[in-house]
């Protein structure tokens, strides 16, 4: 199921452009959308999901516009999603909520409701937590119980915007490993600022600025984007200027700095490989943005 974003804008009251143009194709499968605080990702998330009118533009999704009533609802069909902030009831055990999302979702049938929240407390290895009060849970369980209901109706979509933020570690392993798996047939467009769970999970990925596309393509991509502009450098003076310092690591004779700049920061600079991380930071720098579209 594919997206299509053709010229998309969105403008708050009072504010300015939120998307500012936006053009892009997001095809089957996981995809990452990457973006500082105030990109426009949860504006974005929030216009596909069909919760919020764009300004201009057009959005299609599997075909359908989604910026008229007709293709909204096909699309809310076919459509999961995870908001930033989901609301649970904590008196309610897991299978209860799950119970009740179905039942909203309209899933009549109460044996067919059973079994469909059955076989996805095992799709997010809940089972055996699934009747206890969600108010014991941990972020992650929460977490998982959210994918949980974005699944109930089966989508062929599922958006999820920053489910990962806050989690320990061997939470947010589990969840993006969870969402790798639930890709495959499905669109899964995953929308963070926590740019290894794309690297850990996305082949593609778009970053968005100010409401623009600045990036399009695949990890390696963005990744290249950093060749020969990321350095070591060790020095127990100032912290190295004219780039951006990735790390600084206490080692014997001061700092080793991680450096992503166009020119090497200090005479004794020695080159390093770059990660996705270096790639979407030297996104931002001058001289990056000429060529930041390149296919
Ligand atoms: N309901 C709203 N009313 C007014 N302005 C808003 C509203 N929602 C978002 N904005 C503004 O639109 C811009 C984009 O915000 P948005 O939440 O889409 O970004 P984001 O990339 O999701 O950021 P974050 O990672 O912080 O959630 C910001 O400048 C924000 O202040």
């Amino acid at each position: 199921m594919r997206i299509e974003i053709s010229g998309l804008v969105k403008t708050y009251k009072g504010k300015g452009r939120a998307l500012d143009g936006l053009d892009l194709l997001v095809p089957t499968g996981m995809f990452g959308l990457l973006g500082a605080n105030g990109a426009g990702k949860t504006t974005l998330m929030r216009i596909l999901a069909g919760l919020l009118r764009p300004t201009g533009g057009e959005v299609r999704i599997g075909g359908y516009d989604v910026t008229g009533r007709a293709g909204r609802q096909a699309v809310q069909r076919v459509l999961g999603y995870l908001p930033q902030d989901l609301g649970v009831y904590p008196d309610l055990s897991a299978r209860e909520f799950l119970d009740y999302v179905g039942l909203l979702k309209g899933i009549d049938d109460r044996a067919t409701r059973r079994r469909r929240v059955g076989e996805l407390l095992e799709v997010v290895a809940l089972t055996g937590d699934a009747d206890r009060r969600l108010r014991g849970y941990s972020g992650g369980m929460r977490r998982r119980v959210g994918i949980a209901q974005a699944l109930l109706a089966d989508p062929r979509l599922l958006i999820v915007d920053e489910p990962t933020a806050g989690l320990d570690p061997e939470e947010r392993i589990r969840f993006r490993t969870l969402l790798s798996q639930l890709a495959g047939e499905r669109t899964v467009l995953l929308s963070t600022h926590i740019v290894d769970d794309v690297a850990q999970t996305c082949r593609e990925l778009a970053v968005l600025a100010k409401g623009r596309l600045v990036f399009r393509g695949t990890v390696d991509d963005l990744t290249r984007r950093a060749d020969r502009r990321v350095w070591s450098v060790v020095t127990a003076g100032p912290a190295p200027t004219g780039g951006t310092v990735v790390s600084a690591l206490p080692v014997e004779g001061g700092l080793r700095y991680r450096v992503v700049a166009s020119v090497p920061p200090a005479p004794d600079a020695e080159p390093l490989a770059p990660t996705l991380e270096d790639g979407y930071l030297a996104l931002a720098q001058p001289g990056a943005a000429e060529d930041a579209m390149r296919p």
